[in-house]
């Protein structure tokens, strides 16, 4: 299914978080200039039950879903009777399952979001996907899944946006190698030690980006941009010894690919999610929406630094996890979502979030990757180190409850 089929009848998972929140802004732009040309078919949430429900009335949305079983009934009393409700941990996923859609938009945070993107990879729909965790933890099968099924992937992340349209048109074979920028986060220019003792207030302030807790933290760390080189390595299927990482402050060059004629293309733009998010939506077509223009007039300097894996060493661990293979990706995403988690919850130090996935992956052992059930026994193995190395560090601590992709699944 490589056209664009117009209408869409499009899915939001995690329609309540930053990025569902600016797709479905992205969806009332193109809807007012060509009417009816997306309709939201399902919107999944994890507990904020009344945004859900109010962007299910202003969307005429037949079927949602919270995460939280307990959430269901006031969900359920704040909707019109006809409105489908499904609740529990794998209520995301059989939305997917059971709704008739062409496009599934994934922006749920974390691992928790990754069946549902597998049930989406399955049944050949268009993923707009932002949850890099879930090529993180699981690319290898989901991108089987998808090339089985004819599913496309359409990279939402805003660096993978840009090197998508970088290679537009380009043959794999002439790739040198592709360039993910990063802002370098709030401790760009912080000594080792700040960096080791910084706060959680320290932590959430993002230089350039407007994002969800949990990215805001992976890109204090730099663990966002490890996870992005294995995302990139999934979707453009280039090894690690390809794909390099820039430090560029201003988040305006959101990524570039150099060519074997060493000529370079990147894609610009404001550090404005609706760009990338517009640019899935109406891909291969580029149609206006509300994505800010770029004002190059006062756009004055674009710097760039090469990055410090010694102050940084979230940065390494992603060449080792390509190196790896197999379920490594899913031991070292899901100790960092449990580290980043007790982090927030003052339980451990900064230093402490990389260090935690390092050990978990140093620790566990890295089996291939089959079925998505193996991915989710190495995500819970891994979530199981981290709170034990946790409660050997605080014993009287309560555990924290990163959300895990695992219920009550057999399979
Ligand atoms: N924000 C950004 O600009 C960017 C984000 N991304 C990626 O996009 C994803 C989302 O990030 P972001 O929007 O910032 O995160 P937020 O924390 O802002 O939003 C997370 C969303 O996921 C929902 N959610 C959480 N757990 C579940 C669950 N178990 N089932 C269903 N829904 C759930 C939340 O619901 P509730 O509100 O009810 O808790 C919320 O809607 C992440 O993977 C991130 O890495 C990628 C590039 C840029
Ligand atoms: C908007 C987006 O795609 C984020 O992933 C962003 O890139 C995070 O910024 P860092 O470059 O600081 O990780
Ligand atoms: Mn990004």
């Amino acid at each position: 299914m490589t056209e664009n089929l117009w209408p869409k009848r499009l899915i939001v998972l995690g329609s309540t978080g930053s990025i569902g929140l600016n797709t479905l802004k992205v969806i009332e732009h193109l809807n007012r200039s060509r009417p009816g040309c997306i309709e939201v078919v399902g919107l999944a949430a994890g507990r904020s039950v009344r945004a859900l429900a109010q962007q299910a009335e202003r969307f005429n949305v037949p079927t949602v879903a919270v995460a939280q079983p307990h959430l269901a009934r006031e969900l359920g009393a704040a909707l019109p009777r006809t409105t489908k409700v499904l609740a529990g941990p794998d209520a995301a996923e059989q939305l997917v399952r059971d709704t008739e859609a062409t496009d599934v938009a994934g922006a749920i945070v974390g691992a928790a979001g990754l069946p549902a993107m597998v049930a989406a990879a399955e049944l050949g729909r268009r993923i707009h996907l932002a949850n890099k965790e879930t090529l993180v933890a699981a690319g290898d099968l989901v991108t089987r899944l998808a090339d089985r099924s004819g599913a496309v992937i359409l990279p939402v992340d805003s660096e993978h946006a840009a090197i998508a349209q970088c290679l537009e048109g380009a043959q794999h074979k002439d790739v040198m190698r592709l360039v993910l920028t990063a802002s370098g986060g709030p401790f760009r220019e912080a000594s080792a030690e700040t960096i080791r003792n910084a706060t959680v207030d320290q932590a959430l302030k993002h230089p350039t980006w407007k994002m969800g807790p949990k990215i805001t933290i992976d890109s204090a760390t730099m663990m966002n941009k490890a996870l992005e080189i294995i995302e990139a390595h999934w979707l453009f299927k280039q090894p690690g010894e390809r794909i390099d990482v820039v430090i560029h402050p201003q988040s305006i060059i959101h990524s570039f690919v150099e060519f074997k004629d060493h000529s370079i293309l990147a894609q610009l733009g404001p550090p404005d999610m609706c760009g990338p998010i517009q640019h899935a939506m109406t891909y291969p077509d580029k149609w206006g929406g509300c994505a800010q223009q770029l004002d190059w007039t006062r756009l004055g300097t674009l710097d760039f630094q090469p990055p410090d894996g010694d102050r940084f060493p979230a940065l390494r661990l992603a060449y080792r996890v390509i190196d790896l293979g197999g379920t490594a990706g899913a031991i070292v995403n899901a100790a960092n979502e449990v580290a980043v988690h007790a982090f927030i919850d003052q339980r451990i130090r900064f230093g402490q979030i990389p260090e935690l996935a390092q050990q978990a992956l140093e620790t566990l052992p890295v089996e291939p990757v089959k079925t998505l059930a193996g991915v989710l026994d190495a995500d819970a193995a891994a979530r199981d180190f981290v709170r034990e190395e946790l409660n050997r560090l605080e014993p009287a601590a309560v555990t924290p409850q990163a959300a895990s992709p695992r219920s009550a699944r057999k399979d």
